[in-house]
């Protein structure tokens, strides 16, 4: 089976991509419906197994109670595996619903094996790397990768600064990849999204300030603009 051609199709435009982990969780469903009537079509949900970073958050439970309203509107579930050994976990998300799965280069010795579990199972693949750890370690998936993730803070947290170096980092992903969509996930905001997108990222993930905002929806719009995006 193909990576979901839809999924691709979306995320190589520039976007802004809210990340649900700022979210109102007593009130998700209606917090999803706000940013997509926003425009949002790139919704962002974090997985945290509290091994690969401290934390626990989400699993396939919440990508599939999100996935009816959000393919609904035309929009995809983009899943951030922030989980050690992603390979096993692959085939339960995309079951969920998940469209586009990304797994972290150093979460597993087996990446090129996970990247084609999720493009076997008709999911967007992508690989992320962490702040500390060099581009070139996605140079041997490339052919693989469906979208390249550069990490602008360390991943476990939302409402971190962003990294000033992952600007130069970007540029050189791009250099890397010219023809894979790039996402840059972390610190995102209305003085950074410009930047990211000068700089090369198309998908720009935003958590908290997007639903640490009084309105998430004006919020949603204002970093659309400062990214440039549609
Ligand atoms: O993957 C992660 C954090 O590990 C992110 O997706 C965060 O959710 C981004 O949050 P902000 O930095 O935008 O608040
Ligand atoms: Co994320």
């Amino acid at each position: 089976m193909p990576a979901n051609e839809t999924a691709t199709e979306l995320l190589r435009a520039t976007r802004i991509a809210p990340s649900i982990l700022s979210a109102d969780f007593a009130r998700l469903g209606a917090q999803v419906d706000e940013v997509i009537a926003a425009g949002a079509r790139v919704i962002h949900v974090d997985v945290m197994d509290g091994h690969f970073v401290p934390p626990i958050t989400m699993g396939p439970i919440v990508v599939s109670a999100l996935a009816d309203r959000v393919h609904a509107a035309g929009a995809i579930l983009d899943v951030h595996l922030m989980i050690e050994r992603p390979e096993r976990q692959v085939a339960e998300f995309a079951k969920a619903g998940a469209d586009s799965i990304t797994v972290h280069a150093e979460a597993t010795p087996h990446l090129n094996y996970a990247l084609a579990a999720i493009r076997d199972a008709g999911v967007s693949a992508a690989a992320a790397v962490n702040p500390g750890t060099p581009v070139g370690a996605l140079a041997e998936v490339g052919a693989l990768l469906d979208m390249a993730l550069c990490m602008s803070v360390n991943p476990g947290w939302g409402g971190q600064p962003f990294i000033a170096a992952s600007l130069d980092k970007l540029a050189r992903l791009r250099g890397l990849l010219p023809s894979t969509a790039i996402e840059v996930d972390g610190g995102v905001d209305a003085k950074t999204a410009g930047p990211c997108a000068e700089h090369g990222a198309g998908v720009l993930v935003a958590g908290s300030a997007i639903f640490g905002a009084k309105d998430p929806a004006a919020a949603y719009a204002a970093l659309a603009q400062a990214a440039g995006a549609v």
